[in-house]
């Protein structure tokens, strides 16, 4: 089979069975028809059950979140049938929630830059206060 065959991933949806199982990582197409029953066990449902669930799909983030050895992804490249030709309307790769995921980090850097700052606004005026204070207190002890 050609290794550089294009598919839509409306070709890759149709092969969402077991016998006929195409999956998406990484905008590349694999066939995991031969491999599924070989998957290793994942408690509690099952080695063949975690590659059914992704079958048809973009299974990127599904196969990224595991942390597969580099034994796996040699595997993963055996098993290479072709590339994704994304088109518009297709549902969005699901590495897409890390970015995210980056996102809301900077969102909450920004909250802790704010805070902080509210720190130190608040620190400037207790130490104005309490300059303040203190120079009442001497000017007290030397009348
Ligand atoms: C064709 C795609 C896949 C291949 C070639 C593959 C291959 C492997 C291999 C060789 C292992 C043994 C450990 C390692 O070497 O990393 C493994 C473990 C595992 N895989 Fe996959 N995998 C695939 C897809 C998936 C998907 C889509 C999931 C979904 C979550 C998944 C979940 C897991 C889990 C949870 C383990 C750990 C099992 C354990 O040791 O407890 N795999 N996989």
């Amino acid at each position: 089979m050609s290794q550089t065959k294009e598919y839509t991933f409306q070709d890759v949806a149709e092969h969402n069975t077991k016998k006929d199982c195409f999956l998406v990582v990484h905008d590349k197409v694999y066939d995991c028809s031969k491999f599924i029953d070989e998957h290793p066990p994942v408690l509690p449902s099952g080695g063949e059950e975690v590659i059914l669930d992704v079958a048809g799909q973009d299974a990127s983030e599904a196969f990224e979140d595991v942390g597969h050895s580099d034994e796996a992804r040699e595997t993963l490249d055996e098993l290479l049938v072709g590339t994704l030709k994304r088109a518009p309307g297709d549902p969005a790769p699901k590495a897409a929630p890390a970015a995210k995921t980056a996102n809301s980090g900077n969102a909450d850097s920004t909250g802790l830059g704010i805070g902080l700052y509210g720190i130190v606004l608040i620190g400037g005026v207790l130490g104005y206060f309490g300059y303040q204070y203190l120079q009442t207190q001497q000017k007290q002890q030397s009348a």
